[in-house]
């Protein structure tokens, strides 16, 4: 496959968990670890002898042990970590936390005298475990900020985090794009990590001095017990739309598995939006089913479906709504509204997108919380600004990015039906309000290994959306990407040949496998009025090819595309020059 400029290389899972680690983690004798889990009401059932210089460290992964750790070997989808465990005791690990068949397979490894901690729920056990070697736990610090949904949660992580700074807070973040202690930052490969790296995440931050840490939380998180051990100041719900069908089986299943977040044995408040997503069904009940104390957000205006939510339920009224909504630049000045006191708060939001307003808003309330209601005029201050300035002007990175100019060219991580219908409306909208008239062009694919069943449904979306809808590789895993494609392409085809039909539109279906060939075909056919979205990938920068890692950074591709297509329009067209600018990051 054909590549621009290569990015650099990622961390290896190794490198990775140790830039997690704080500098120095005292050693916490055996004894205090088996104390720990009773008083979790865990049991344990404690074998061999306690080692004898403590526990300093713990993992999850017999690839990135370091001397003095606890291995957690968990049952595992496709293997038990105990068959791991002789790598991970070579690697300088002290001792063992794992359940009774990972006791028998350390037993059939000759590793009977291995000292174990014996658990029921290895994961759950692990954050108790990992809390304790740490130093975490209860009100150690820092402050957390957790954010659950399907979209929306770097998004509104980020602009938590800049919030959190304007206000005079040492912030942390925790997430997709990467890891930030104060000024320390490590990309990420998870959204969020596993419990064990949580623990000693949120030691490095408390070196660091991290005030307050922003943390998204996948579904997976909750489901894999990831945050076990944790404890949430305050937690907002962005939506709740089609996604991960793969793991959670049903909508009703990934719709508990984030509801777990809300539980107030995790969360002491929760934040929620009642009418993000396809409609308020989600979020009113997610407002229902959090245990902890909530308060509610209603998008008003800046719903995807605005009335909806007074539809779905006349006598709802949320604590706090979007009250006034209005274009600002590339995106939005908008009022949120405190329903008991008539409050307002007044904001501007560069990034593009109604949806970035929801995500706005939600930040606002999440930082309101976590620094207390006695700092809302600060907040208000600085809140208030012109557009483009202020803490809500940061740009996430590969979300809603403009790379180009004449053509439009924008980079979004939208790789569900929900965020691809979100990223092509607020490109629509965007280029209506500039009064830009053009085609829409679409590239994208859809990742291997994941959800199958939202592959044909991305594909009428785009053909729905888009004059011209590209279909290319994303990143395939193990799976072969032919076939990933010729699903897209079912769905997009079909719905092209209803339009066709029932509007007398035609809408060109393209297939490009080659990410990158796919981008300059992008280019090659759009005019400098048309707007190009390359949906799916953001800031991600490598593609895996089952286990061959491809460099591709689709903002650089795109951008080095636009690039090229300038330069051969220059040489080749006489008369008025195709001139697109590229913008750099
Ligand atoms: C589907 C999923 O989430 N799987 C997670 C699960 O894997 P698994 O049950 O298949 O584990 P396994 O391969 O059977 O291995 C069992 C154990 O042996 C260990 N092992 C394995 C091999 C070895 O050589 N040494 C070793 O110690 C593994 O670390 C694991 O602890 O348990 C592993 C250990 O906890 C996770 O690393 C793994 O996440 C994988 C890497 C993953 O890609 N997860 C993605 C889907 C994910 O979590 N995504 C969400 C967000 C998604 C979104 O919102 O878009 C996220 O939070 O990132
Ligand atoms: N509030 C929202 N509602 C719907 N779509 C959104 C929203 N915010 C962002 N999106 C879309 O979803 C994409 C991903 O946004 P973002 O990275 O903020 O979400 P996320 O929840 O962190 O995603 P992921 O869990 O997959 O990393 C964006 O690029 C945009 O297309």
């Amino acid at each position: 496959m054909t590549t621009p400029s290569d990015p650099p290389a990622p961390l290896t899972p190794a490198q990775q968990d140790a830039a997690f680690r704080p500098s120095h983690t005292p050693a916490t004798p055996w004894p205090v670890l088996a104390q720990a889990l009773a008083e979790a009401g865990i049991a344990a059932h404690v074998h061999g002898a306690a080692p004898a210089d403590g526990v300093t460290g713990v993992s999850l992964d017999s690839r990135v042990v370091r001397p003095g750790d606890l291995y957690v070997a968990v049952p595992g989808a496709r293997a038990h970590g105990a068959a791991f465990a002789a790598t991970a005791l070579e690697a300088g690990a002290v001792g063992v936390l794992t359940d009774a068949a990972g006791r028998a397979l350390l037993a059939g490894q000759g590793l009977a005298d291995v000292p174990v901690l014996e658990v029921d729920a290895v994961r759950t056990a692990a954050g108790t475990v990992a809390a304790r070697v740490y130093g975490g736990g209860g009100d150690a610090g820092p402050r957390l900020v957790g954010v659950t949904g399907t979209n929306g949660k770097t998004t509104t992580s980020f602009l938590s985090a800049a919030l959190l700074e304007a206000l005079g807070r040492r912030s942390g973040i925790v997430g997709t794009i990467l890891i930030r202690a104060g000024e320390r930052e490590v990309p990420s490969t998870l959204t969020t990590p596993e419990a064990t790296q949580l623990h000693a995440l949120m030691a490095l931050m408390r070196e660091e001095q991290v005030d307050t840490a922003v943390m998204e939380v996948s579904s997976h998180a909750v489901a894999y017990q990831r945050i076990a051990g944790l404890r949430y100041a305050v937690a907002g719900f962005t939506n709740l739309t089609q996604d991960h069908l793969d793991m959670h089986g049903s909508m009703q299943e990934y719709f508990a598995a984030k509801a777990g977040l809300f539980d107030p044995a995790r969360t002491d408040h929760a934040v929620i939006t009642l009418d993000g997503g396809e409609g308020p069904r989600w979020g009113v009940a997610m407002a229902r089913a959090a245990g902890a104390p909530v308060t509610t957000l209603a998008l008003g205006p800046a719903a995807p479906t605005p009335g909806a939510l007074a539809e779905h339920d006349p006598g709802l009224r949320a604590d706090w709504e979007v009250a006034e909504l209005a274009p600002d630049g590339l995106g939005h000045r908008f009022t949120l509204r405190h329903a008991a006191t008539g409050r307002e708060l007044r904001a501007s939001v560069g990034l593009p997108g109604r949806f970035n307003v929801a995500n706005a808003a939600l930040a606002v309330l999440l930082v309101l919380h976590a620094v207390g209601e006695e700092h809302l005029d600060a907040l208000a201050a600085v809140l208030d600004v012109p557009a483009g300035e202020g803490p809500l002007a940061a740009a996430v990175p590969g979300r809603m990015e403009v790379v180009g100019r004449e053509p439009d060219a924008v980079v979004d991580f939208a790789h569900n039906p929900d965020g691809m219908v979100q990223a092509l409306r607020s490109l629509a909208d965007a280029r209506a309000a500039a009064g830009t008239r053009g085609r829409t062009l679409i590239v994208f694919g859809s990742a291997g290994d994941r959800d199958r069943d939202k592959r044909p449904v991305m594909g009428a979306i785009a053909a729905r959306a888009a004059d011209v809808v590209i279909v290319t590789d994303d990143t395939p895993h193990s799976e072969d990407p032919a076939p990933i494609r010729a699903h897209i392409l079912a769905g997009a085809r079909a719905e092209a040949d209803r339009i066709a039909r029932e509007e007398g539109r035609t809408v060109v279906i393209e297939e490009v496998a080659d990410r990158f060939a796919a981008i300059r075909r992008a280019v090659e056919l759009a005019g400098p009025q048309d707007g190009i979205l390359l949906a799916g990938r953001g800031h991600e920068t490598t593609m895996d090819y089952d286990g061959e890692l491809v460099p591709l950074d689709d903002r650089v591709a795109l951008r080095e595309a636009l690039a090229a297509g300038a330069a051969v329009a220059s040489a080749s067209v006489s008369g008025p020059v195709r001139e697109g600018k590229v913008i750099e990051s």
